[in-house]
């Protein structure tokens, strides 16, 4: 078994028109055997197999499929007549076919390969790239798949009787290849060396993004457009920009201006514009300053494909140009690629066999590292904007940093620790396609946890774990997150994103979280159970809806009800069931901070999961017990109605979800009229809600139910 891969490649890259050309992360693939018994009855000893695109139109007989025409023609120019007896080659293609990307090119490389190899005929690369240069002769899709990277590459003089024999096969010809033909003559051989190419730098951080529309336009056609004279200054214009450009797009970090300017053209593009609807306004549409991360943009060969070089912000920038494209009706595939250096390779036997049977990448196991960069610097500026002092908040290292003394810990402080998930609330912003809210909800979940035991929350670290990562969905998330962060004023220092195919249904993901706090050494860490007596005064904070907890049920009601999310919310006319279920968390860290810090409060409770039953206890000593009266706080509408609409019991109703009470807090009674007013100075509603009793049988005694009748 021979292996023979050879990468697609974009030519021109603007003003380089038919002399560079970048050799590009996707690869053709020819598996060949001979002596084969099934192959022998094929015409030239050759039986062809072929997976992949192009699948329904490539000819499959040796001297009609551009990959085995071109092996032919290498061939008989060494006295072969036909490909060794039982000769099958099984082609692998996922370049699409006619696209600007080089799929003829790579076929001409892989072809004149496949004859070396089946004919032993021990060329070197620079006479493969002659015996190419007869078959394609425009150098720079060629060169670059052969060579790999960024290549320069200028083509001599051929003779003209020569290039007009029907023997050569022509990779150009509408409306397929032709040529090749067997005369029985010996084919023109190429003079050694009429291909010369050079490798240029390219600088690591530049990354392609192909757009594909889903039509084709064969270069033939495209080639046919141009004109047969140019304009001097249009001449002028081109090479001056390709003299830039070449060195340019080696530089590190890249200047976006200068490769900007340096991707215009004026000698092809302007002219296959008829072919290739509104070419020139998609060209046009993104610029380095409108669009951050663009470097420079252009057809990709003779098109229709467009190649944009971009440092960050991919997908962004892909989803703007596809939008253009379908403002034309035109619908497009979209890849991020990367140069491919390698060319031209070939393996053998064992090697050859077991990369055909076990081929097997990261990315085919449905895991890009590619998309998991790219949504690190998608976040990155999100990210960056939690930073406070002794966390900067910058992610990409191998663990968050945080400096307590800069953060204010001179004394070594207590730290407090807290873990938590969004639940089940994903749900609902699956079904809404919205993930503008959760990621402040997971952040909730853990700085309001830290805040009751009078932790101020220093850092969080964020775990978005998915089947597919949708970067778009993934960075919508982090910014929720990071916003979250804001509120709470704790540096968002890291995180993880688990790419894990299979784990998780569609592009459903699932998210946690955690938070690190302080306390100052000599402050108390709370509850202060000690402290707390009969009398003690029982003061809530309203909560935001149903926050994060109790969604299965919620779920099943709004099942129940047979109420889509989309719909009008029955509870709230301005708003949709989704988006009013979506509701964040409140994020009580900085007013309850502020009472802390004046010593006002003995006690906390974040009602979550359990509601008010579960919650409070856990701020009580063992012999005090709290006494709630239910009238003193309102019952947010969408908690009013799915507990109507559940017909859900007042002690479910309490153990379940908040009630419309987000935190409960234990204050001396001299204290209240204090802790009101810095609650109040931090925007907060406080309501005194209860007191602390002797504890009877019930830990938590609700007085007044009737009122939530
Ligand atoms: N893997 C392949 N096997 C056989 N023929 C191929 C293959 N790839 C490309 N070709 C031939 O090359 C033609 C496309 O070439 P071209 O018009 O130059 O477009 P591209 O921009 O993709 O190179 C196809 O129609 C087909 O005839
Ligand atoms: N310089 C050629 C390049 C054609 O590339 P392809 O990928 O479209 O075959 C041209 O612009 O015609």
């Amino acid at each position: 078994m021979i292996s023979i891969r050879v990468p697609c490649s974009s030519a021109n890259i603007g003003p380089g028109f038919d002399v560079i050309g970048l050799a590009l992360s996707v690869w053709l693939e020819l598996q060949v055997t001979i002596g084969e018994k099934a192959s022998t009855a094929s015409k030239y000893n050759c039986r062809i197999t072929y997976e992949g695109l192009g699948k329904e139109d490539v000819e499959l007989v040796a001297d009609r499929n551009l990959i085995t025409q071109t092996a032919l023609y290498v061939l008989r120019c060494h006295g072969w007549t036909a490909f060794p007896e039982g000769t099958h080659v099984h082609v692998i293609n996922p370049i699409p076919l006619g696209r600007g990307l080089g799929s003829s090119g790579a076929a001409v490389v892989a072809g004149v390969s496949l004859a070396n190899e089946v004919g032993k005929l021990d060329m070197s690369k620079d006479r493969i790239l002659d015996f190419c240069l007869m078959v394609e002769r425009h150098p720079d899709n060629v060169a670059a798949a052969l060579y790999g990277g960024f290549v320069g590459s200028y083509l001599k003089e051929l003779n003209p009787e020569d290039m007009k024999r029907r023997e050569i096969p022509l990779a150009e010809v509408l409306p397929a290849p032709q040529g090749g033909e067997d005369t029985g003559l010996t084919p023109p051989v190429p003079p050694k060396d009429i291909g010369k190419h050079i490798r240029f730098p390219w600088a690591k951080e530049i990354k392609c993004i192909a757009i594909i529309p889903d039509f084709e336009v064969s270069t033939a056609k495209a080639r046919s457009v141009l004109p047969q004279t140019y304009d001097k200054a249009d001449v002028i214009y081109n090479l001056q920009r390709v003299a830039l450009l070449t060195t340019a797009l080696g530089q590190s970090p890249p200047n976006a201006d200068m490769i900007y300017d340096g991707m215009q053209d004026k000698v092809h593009q302007p002219y296959r514009k008829g072919l290739i609807p509104g070419l020139t306004e998609i060209l046009q549409s993104v610029t380095p300053s409108r669009n951050p991360g663009l470097l420079g943009i252009c057809l990709s060969g003779a098109g229709p494909t467009i190649l944009a070089l971009a440092t960050e912000n991919f997908e962004q920038i892909a989803h703007h140009l596809i939008a253009q494209f379908k403002a034309e009706n035109i619908t497009c595939d979209w890849k991020l690629l990367e140069p491919a250096y390698d060319g031209l390779t070939v393996t053998y036997g064992a090697q050859a066999q077991a990369s055909a049977e076990s081929a097997m990448t990261y990315a085919d196991a449905g895991v890009s590292i590619e998309a998991g960069n790219e949504l690190v610097q998608a976040i990155k500026a999100a990210v960056a904007s939690t930073r406070r002092p002794g966390a900067d908040a910058e992610i990409g290292g191998f663990g968050g940093a945080l400096d307590l003394a800069a953060a204010g810990y001179t004394e070594p402080p207590i730290l407090i620790q807290a873990i938590d998930g969004v639940g089940t609330k994903l749900k609902i912003a699956f079904a809404m396609d919205d993930f503008s809210t959760v990621g402040i909800d997971l952040v909730a979940m853990n700085v309001n946890d830290l805040v009751v035991q009078g932790a101020e929350p220093l850092t969080f670290m964020d775990y978005y774990a998915c089947s597919k990562l949708v970067i778009q969905d993934a960075v919508r998330f982090v910014e929720s997150v990071a916003e979250g962060c804001k509120q709470a004023g704790c540096a968002l220092v890291g995180g993880e994103t688990a790419e894990m195919p299979g784990m998780y249904q569609g592009k459903e993901f699932d998210a946690g979280g955690a938070a690190t706090g302080a306390i100052k050494r000599g402050q108390k860490v709370l509850p202060d159970k000690e402290s707390m007596k009969e009398g003690d005064v029982l003061i809530g904070l309203p909560s935001s809806g149903v926050h994060s907890n109790g969604f299965s049920l919620v779920r099943r009601v709004i099942e129940k009800h047979g109420l889509s999310f989309g719909q009008t919310a029955p509870w709230d006319g301005s708003q949709t069931v989704g988006r009013s279920l979506l509701t964040p968390t409140r994020i009580y860290v900085k007013p309850l901070l502020a009472a802390v810090q004046k010593d006002l409060l003995l006690g906390m409770a974040h009602i979550t999961g359990g509601g008010l039953e579960d919650n409070i206890p856990r701020m009580l000593p063992k012999h005090l017990g709290a006494e709630l009266d239910v009238s003193s706080w309102e019952v947010p509408g969408v908690l009013k109605w799915l507990k109507q609409a559940g017909n859900i019991s007042h002690k479910e109703f309490a153990r379940t979800w908040n009630t419309g009470l987000g935190m409960v807090i234990v204050v001396q009674q001299r204290n209240v009229d204090a802790a009101i007013d810095v609650l109040q100075g931090a925007g907060e509603k406080p309501a005194r809600i209860g007191r602390l009793v002797k504890r009877g049988e019930e830990a938590v005694v609700l007085h007044g139910l009737a009122h939530w009748d």
